[in-house]
């Protein structure tokens, strides 16, 4: 029997790509990135119809969470919640966690509270169907590069976190980093907080390093930690106690992160061996 060119290409194919994947630590790292975005848009399309019978609504915030929630099986990655308790608060609050990576949806979702939208660039609500889903599930996007207009979306979640008994989770470090440490923070989730007299709940993800490094190109399987700490109060605060606020929370936030780090496999006592 002989084989056609295309046939060739195809048998080709089928043995170079589980060699590629298996030899090259590169390749391994696109095919899983590519697959976990392609995941991620495929899995909007089903998300959407069925939020789309509520309309715009954060009860929908559910439904993606619900839907996301496999994905850390499907790339053996391990997550361990410490600090439930803190969560435990029937007021509204303000999360802000750090932002090392579009994997950070995973520990999110992992531990995302009852009515809780993150607020995301304005970009994201232009990335195909999982813009669509985010926007049915009440994501707040702003324009980063208009900072007026941030500050204005920014406050009328401030009266919708009230009014409606919504929670609102930030990215105060305004970007992805994944230096091993917190950027400085934006000061837009602390001002949300105290406009609207509300604990801000710091959440620390810890390092990637041993299972994921953009720069190496390196995405293995692996264990994270996510520390909910205890809540900072904002009762009594003003606009001008914002910048020692957020100090402050990032200052906490530094300390367990550095904790956790320490704690990595193989790096000293106390660690998991
Ligand atoms: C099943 C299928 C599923 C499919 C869907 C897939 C996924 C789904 C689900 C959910 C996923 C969503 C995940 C989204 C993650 C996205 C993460 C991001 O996009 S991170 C990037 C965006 N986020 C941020 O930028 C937040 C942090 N930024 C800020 O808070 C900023 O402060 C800012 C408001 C944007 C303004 O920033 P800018 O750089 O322009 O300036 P400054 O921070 O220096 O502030 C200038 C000045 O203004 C004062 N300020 C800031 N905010 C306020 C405010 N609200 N009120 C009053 N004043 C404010 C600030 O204090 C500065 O003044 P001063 O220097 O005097 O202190
Ligand atoms: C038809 C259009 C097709 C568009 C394809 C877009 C591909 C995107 C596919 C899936 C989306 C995955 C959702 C992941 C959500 C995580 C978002 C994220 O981590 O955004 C980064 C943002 O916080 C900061 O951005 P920068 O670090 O400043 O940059």
């Amino acid at each position: 029997m002989e084989l056609s060119v295309a046939q060739w290409l195809l048998v080709v194919c089928l043995v170079a790509f589980p060699l590629l994947y298996e030899w090259s630590v590169s390749f391994k790292y696109f095919c899983k990135m590519a697959f976990y975005n392609g995941w991620i848009l495929t899995l909007a399309i089903l998300a959407i119809p069925i939020c789309a019978v509520r309309g715009r609504n954060v009860e929908n915030m559910k439904v993606l969470q619900f839907m996301l929630l496999h994905i850390k099986y499907l790339y053996g990655i391990k997550i361990e919640v410490r600090g439930w308790e803190n969560f435990n608060i029937k007021e509204p609050y303000v999360v802000v966690s750090n932002h090392q990576s579009s994997l950070d949806l995973l520990g999110m979702m992992e531990i995302l509270p009852s009515r809780c939208v993150p607020i995301a660039k304005r970009e994201l609500m232009y990335a195909g169907t999982a813009g669509l889903a985010c926007w049915l599930a009440g994501v707040i996007f702003i324009n980063r590069k208009k900072t007026d207009d941030a500050i204005s979306v920014m406050t009328e979640a401030a009266e919708t976190m009230l009014k409606e008994d919504v929670r609102v989770w930030v990215f105060p470090e305004g970007t992805r980093n994944h230096s091993g440490s917190l950027l400085p923070f934006k000061r837009g989730a602390f001002h949300l907080a105290v406009k609207a007299q509300v604990p801000v709940i710091p959440v620390v993800m810890s390092s990637y390093k041993d299972f994921y490094c953009k720069k190496e190109r390196k995405f293995t399987t692996g264990k994270c930690t996510v520390r909910i700490l205890p809540g900072v109060h904002t009762k009594g605060l003003s606009s001008d106690d914002v910048p020692e606020l957020a100090d402050r929370v990032r200052g906490m936030m530094l300390e367990a992160f550095s904790q956790m780090s320490s704690e990595r496999p193989g790096k000293g006592p106390g660690g998991v061996h």
